[in-house]
């Protein structure tokens, strides 16, 4: 029998709980006729990733090198790639690459792979999807199902009881909203976003609206002190325009969860970026709000061709951004600019708060480390 070339990756690594994994496994390819047919060795994922054939409890399963499952492919004569828009209960909103919105169930091959994650399938997720059931009639969605899901980058999850809670997937950046005035700039609430940002791994932006406000020139102190750490900062005006074309750049075909405290301009910056695009957030928000799933998993709203594409993501959970699952003894590492000291303080379990011989206070005092920063560091590690 030909061997065909399937290419499906799952995107469920190897945990702790292999064995309960593999009994699934096996269940799952008896079902399905023991689809994983390669050749040891055999080059099957098209991005050059050797594979190996290995026997999990009777049935052969692929892995790549990084211990991905390889799944069989998916028909692409019927199958449509497309993007997680939304995740509810067992149903995913799916806008395709063929421009249509489908509404899909998961294949139950996945949900047995993936005993590890409470959710096989979330917003931003790449997904190929094959179409079910007859044309919809008028407004109503595409039916189908999602066969297999694309490796993820830039996951955004929190734990909860020990699980990781998946909340969206491929992130390629958090814009942190805040206002240079009403209500006034609150330096240290930023530092705090930053932390979470660093620990999330995901690249922050940070946006500072309603500079039609202040005189810009006093905020140069505040932008180049983030600048000189490495983090982007645009000043900008939702009301008089100034920097949107910047910010709406940096959204330009990519991924965006946004967040920021109630009041700086976050809508009134949604619709200077995409006209109307605050009141499409709002409104679907108010709608799932019904449903049981908002506050876990985020949404996906497309910017429009003006933009250039890309996504915003946004759900209630994101919005309250401020140091998720972020624990004392980890602050300075997310402290770009306190890392090369911690380990020259006396005391290994230094906090670098009141104790001597502290390397990072040293810094301090000798003007490496910036005053405020040290502060909103010591705010954040006292629990304040
Ligand atoms: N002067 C000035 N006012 C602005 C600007 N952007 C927003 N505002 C005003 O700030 C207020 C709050 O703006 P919103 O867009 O509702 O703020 P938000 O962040 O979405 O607030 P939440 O919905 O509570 O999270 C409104 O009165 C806006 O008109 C700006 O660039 N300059
Ligand atoms: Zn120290």
């Amino acid at each position: 029998m030909a061997k065909k070339r399937r290419n499906v990756r799952a995107t469920f690594r190897k945990g702790h709980d292999t064995a309960k994994r593999e009994r699934g496994l096996t269940r799952a390819f008896e079902q399905h006729g023991g689809e994983a047919e390669h050749e040891r060795g055999e080059r099957v994922s098209g991005k050059g990733h050797l594979t190996r054939k290995r026997t999990v409890a009777g049935a052969e399963v692929v892995e790549d090198s990084s211990g991905q499952i390889v799944l069989p492919d998916v028909d692409r004569e019927v199958c449509v790639l497309g993007r997680v828009l939304r995740v509810q209960g067992l149903v995913s909103r799916v806008l395709g690459d063929d421009g249509r919105q489908y509404a899909c169930a998961t294949r139950q091959l996945l949900k047995q792979l993936a005993t590890e994650l409470r959710h096989v399938v979330a917003a931003g997720d790449r997904v190929w999807v094959r179409p079910e059931g007859p044309p919809p009639a008028d407004g109503a969605l595409q039916e189908g199902i999602i066969e297999r899901v694309e490796p993820r980058h830039g996951v955004l999850s929190r734990s909860s009881r020990s699980r990781q809670h998946l909340i969206a997937a491929n992130i390629d950046q958090i814009l942190v909203v805040a206002s240079a005035a009403a209500p006034r700039l609150k330096p240290n609430l930023v530092d705090r976003y930053l932390v979470t940002a660093e620990k999330t791994g995901l690249r922050p932006i940070v946006c500072i609206n309603k500079i039609d406000l202040v005189e810009p020139v006093d905020l140069v102190p505040i932008i180049g002190v983030w600048s000189q750490l490495g983090y982007e900062v645009l000043p900008v005006s939702a009301e008089t325009g100034f920097g949107v074309d910047r910010l709406r750049a940096r959204l330009r075909a990519k991924q965006t969860a946004f967040t920021g405290q109630s009041g700086v301009g976050k809508s009134s910056l949604l619709n200077a970026i995409d006209p109307g695009l605050a009141l499409r957030v709002q409104t679907v928000s108010s709608e799932s709000d019904k449903g049981r799933h908002t506050t876990t998993t985020a949404e996906l709203y497309p910017l429009g061709e003006h933009v250039g594409g890309g996504f915003l993501v946004d759900t209630p959970g994101i919005r309250s951004f401020e140091l998720w699952d972020v624990i004392p003894e980890e602050v300075a590492n997310y402290y770009r600019e306190l890392r090369p000291y911690v380990s020259q303080c006396r005391f290994p379990d230094c906090t670098h708060t009141h104790e001597d011989f502290c390397a990072v206070k040293d810094a301090v005092a000798d003007g490496w480390i910036d005053a405020r920063r040290y502060e909103s560091y010591v705010q954040i590690r006292s629990g304040e």
